[in-house]
């Protein structure tokens, strides 16, 4: 089926774990092999450990993305995507969950099964679904950013759906630091994993490198003719020619990138496919360490 889905994962750790910036005294070791000036480097971004080489690193601090190929495995993708079709069939019903259908159906009748469900929202109280952030290899990259002391904030599996010809499978450009009242920014790290091969033709994350180092800016539901999905907000000094990157993913890769880079999602030109609250503290999920803030 060419649909496009992908799990992700948000995390967050309290001030308590690092400084939201500043000098962090590097401690590198043989493999690592960092230059002789890396003493001096500041980084504002990342944590030191040994997990990401310094070219990683680096990237990460000047675009505000990272995308980690092959990292998680099909078998576990799989598991995903049929307990998301349990989810979709009604046959599992975990607290808190929500199920959502694009706008463009919002009106039409609700038949429970995979083709109508554009997302599932708030999994953390489904066992299959939080093990996504349990994953060590996705811990282990989420430390790099948050340190040891990790919550999963906002959960969503994300199943595309092939568009109807109203554009509203778009997801308009924004910053997800619009929608968190958690701080500090920096510790927070959102990792998305494409379960199939994305592009811009099923709707890829289209993302502006280096824009979490500007401001949370103001955001609005765009003016599109065919309608935006509710809470779909996005910055309003929109540009065609603004610098994006489409990210295309294989099944397995994911991207880890910071709350105040601009991203959104085309069009899914395909023929495959892809519902809304607030209570943060319900909402979040210690996954490893302490839970310290919320
Ligand atoms: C950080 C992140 C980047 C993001 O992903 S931002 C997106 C975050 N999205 C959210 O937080 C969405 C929150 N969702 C919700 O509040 C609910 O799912 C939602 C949309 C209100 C529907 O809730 P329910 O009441 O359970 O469902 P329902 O089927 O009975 O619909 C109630 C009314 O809402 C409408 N609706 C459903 N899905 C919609 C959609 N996608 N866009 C616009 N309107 C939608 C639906 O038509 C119905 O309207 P009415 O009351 O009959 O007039
Ligand atoms: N007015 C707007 N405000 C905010 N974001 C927007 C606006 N118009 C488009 N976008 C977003 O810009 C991103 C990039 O759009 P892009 O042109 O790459 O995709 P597309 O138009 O769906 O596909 P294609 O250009 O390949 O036909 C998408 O996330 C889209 O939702
Ligand atoms: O996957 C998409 O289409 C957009 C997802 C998004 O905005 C996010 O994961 O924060
Ligand atoms: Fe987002
Ligand atoms: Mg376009």
């Amino acid at each position: 089926m060419e649909s496009r889905a992908s799990v992700r994962l948000r995390v967050v750790l309290s001030h308590l774990g690092r400084p939201s910036a500043g000098l962090l005294v590097a401690h590198p070791t043989a493999e690592t092999a960092y230059p002789a000036n890396f003493h001096t480097q500041q980084f504002q971004y990342t944590l030191d450990n040994n997990v990401l080489s310094l070219e990683q690193r680096k990237f990460y601090e000047d675009n505000g993305f990272l995308v980690i190929k092959n990292l998680v495995s099909d078998a576990d993708i799989e598991r995903f995507r049929m307990e998301f079709e349990r989810i979709c069939r009604e046959e599992v019903k975990p607290p808190g969950i929500m199920i959502m259908r694009d706008v463009s159906i919002a009106k039409s009748e609700f038949v429970p099964d995979e083709t109508v469900v554009s997302k599932v929202q708030d999994f953390q109280e489904d066992e299959e679904l939080f093990r996504y952030c349990t994953l060590p290899e996705i811990v282990k990259y989420v430390e790099c950013f948050t340190g040891p002391n990790i919550m999963a904030m906002h959960t969503m599996l994300i199943n595309k759906p092939p568009d109807t010809g109203k554009k509203t499978s778009r997801h308009p450009l924004h910053q997800d630091l619009h929608y968190f009242p958690f701080r500090p920014s920096d510790s927070i790290v959102c990792a998305w994993t494409a379960m199939e091969h994305t592009d811009r033709n099923n709707g890829c994350l289209v993302v502006i490198p280096g824009t979490h180092k500007g401001p949370l800016k103001p955001h609005a539901y765009p003016q599109w003719e065919g309608g935006v999905n509710l809470m779909y907000h996005g910055i309003q000094d929109y540009e065609e020619d603004n610098k994006r990157v489409h990210l295309v993913m294989e099944k397995g890769d994911t991207v880890f990138f910071h709350p105040l880079l601009i991203h959104g999602s085309g069009e899914n030109k395909t023929q495959g496919f892809r519902k809304f609250q607030d209570v943060w503290s319900f909402r979040a999920r210690l996954v490893k360490g302490e839970r310290i803030n919320l």
